[in-house]
């Protein structure tokens, strides 16, 4: 035998000598071995603790999975549901590149206040820049957060009152765009998930609304093409639990809103919505980008824009295709036009005729299938050609999907836009 090999045994004895034997002296072993929480993370963990919190929290493993995710989903907007001490949003604010967000809702003040003075520990100088503990039922924020500008939410990972998570997937829906991972906590619940017979929910253990809470957002998941989703079991220092995972996909929901808003060209009666629509879509789209003071002035023109839109609609010989998705309310929910290539140039390199000038679909109808329509109305399937932000990666997803491609020309915009460019997109005959 080579000393080597000797070694080896000796190691492995070694190693079945102290081998962990439970699932939590695993976790352990795992924490020790591959977690790396930071001394600050564990001074949240602690303080949690302290502070009575610490039953609920996410462990080292699951908090270190968290950030993993929020660096592999290149996040950059995390919505959190259930804060409890912050020991999760921890994790993720950490991980966050500092231009980032995450804005966490805990119902309870008292905790609310305690996850604030973690996360502080982490970003002290970051509160409402870099992060936000908002305090309330998670279901009137986030009713709210669809009519802010945080959204679509890169990431969200629902970890609140079990019954709701039915209703927050629903949300996260809303709130999020295709693309976007909603992961969501503790779905197995020592095994309830699979009916009310099994030992857990007949002891008790559980709640049958929680039960019933979980299988129906399994359910969910399952069931709506909008999402993609898996579940993992976990066992470990929090017991036999789990969790599931989801992609946002962008495909219509079945009795889809789609199918009740009606696509129709723009009437003198819904030019000031659609024009609504353009302009909130510049603002949660282009912020980033263009000068401060643009976007409301652009705003504070809306009456004369009006005027303009209707006057150009009327002129006689317009060429202009328009189209308007409109709800049975009679709500403006996405605008599209396209008209014949307004640059030579583009013309003669591209060979479409039909361009592209503006498409925007109000956050709630993201993902339901309205912009496609829009598309289809104004362009059809002839070829065509756009100009689009080189950074607006979400938009050429969609155009890619719409058979469109980036054709290598590449424009910077005027100075207001400090230096962003456009690319050209086409899709040829
Ligand atoms: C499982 S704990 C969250 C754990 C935390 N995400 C972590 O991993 O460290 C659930 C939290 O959700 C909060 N919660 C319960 N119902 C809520 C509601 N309707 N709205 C907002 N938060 C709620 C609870 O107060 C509790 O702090």
């Amino acid at each position: 035998m080579s000393a080597r090999a000797g070694e080896e045994r000796i190691l492995s004895t070694q190693d079945m000598a102290t081998a962990p034997s439970t699932p939590a002296e695993v976790d352990a072993f795992l924490q020790a071995k591959l977690v790396d929480e930071s001394p600050l993370l564990a001074r949240v963990r602690a303080r949690s603790a302290a502070a009575g919190l610490g039953a609920d929290a996410s462990s080292p493993a699951e908090g270190k999975f968290l950030a993993l995710l929020t660096r592999l989903c290149g996040a950059r907007r995390v919505l959190e549901i259930g804060t409890l001490g912050g020991y999760s949003a921890a994790w993720i604010l950490d991980a966050l590149p500092q231009d980032g967000h995450l804005h966490s809702l805990e119902i309870d003040r008292a905790t609310a206040a305690v996850a604030r003075e973690n996360l502080a520990l982490v970003d002290p100088e970051g509160e409402g820049a870099r992060w936000t503990v908002e305090t309330g039922p998670a279901v009137k924020a986030l009713h709210q957060l669809t009519w802010t500008r945080q959204a679509p939410f890169d990431l969200v990972f629902i970890d609140a009152d079990k019954a709701s998570t039915r209703v927050y997937l629903e949300w996260a829906l809303r709130l999020t765009a295709p693309g976007s991972v909603v992961v969501v906590d503790q779905v197995i619940r020592a095994g309830v998930v699979r009916g009310a017979e099994t030992e857990a929910a007949s002891s008790g253990a559980v709640s049958q609304a929680e039960a019933r809470g979980m299988a129906e957002a399994l359910e969910l998941l399952h069931t709506d093409p909008r999402f993609d989703a898996t579940a993992l079991q976990t066992v470990g220092g929090n017991g036999w639990d789990g969790f599931a995972i989801a992609l946002v996909t962008g495909a219509a929901a079945p009795g889809s809103v789609a199918q009740r808003v009606n696509v129709e060209p723009m009437r003198p009666e819904t030019v000031r919505g659609a024009l609504e629509v353009k302009n909130l879509g510049w603002r949660q789209t282009f912020e980033r980008y263009i000068a401060d003071g643009w976007l409301d002035a652009m705003d504070s023109r809306l009456d004369q824009d009006v005027a303009a839109w209707l006057t150009a609609l009327k002129r006689p010989g317009n060429r202009t295709r328009t189209a308007v998705a409109v709800t049975e309310d009679g709500e403006v929910v996405g605008m599209a036009s396209a008209a014949p290539v307004l640059e030579e140039s583009d013309r003669l390199a591209t060979g479409a005729k039909w361009e592209l000038f503006t498409m925007y679909v109000a956050r709630a109808w993201q993902g339901s299938g309205v912009a496609r329509r829009l598309a289809d109305a104004v362009l059809g399937d002839e070829p065509a050609l756009l100009w689009v932000l080189e950074e607006n990666s979400r938009a050429h997803a969609f155009f890619e999907k719409l058979g469109f491609a980036p054709d290598g020309a590449r424009e910077e915009l005027p100075e207001e836009w400090s230096g962003a460019h456009d690319i050209r997109m086409v899709r040829r005959a």
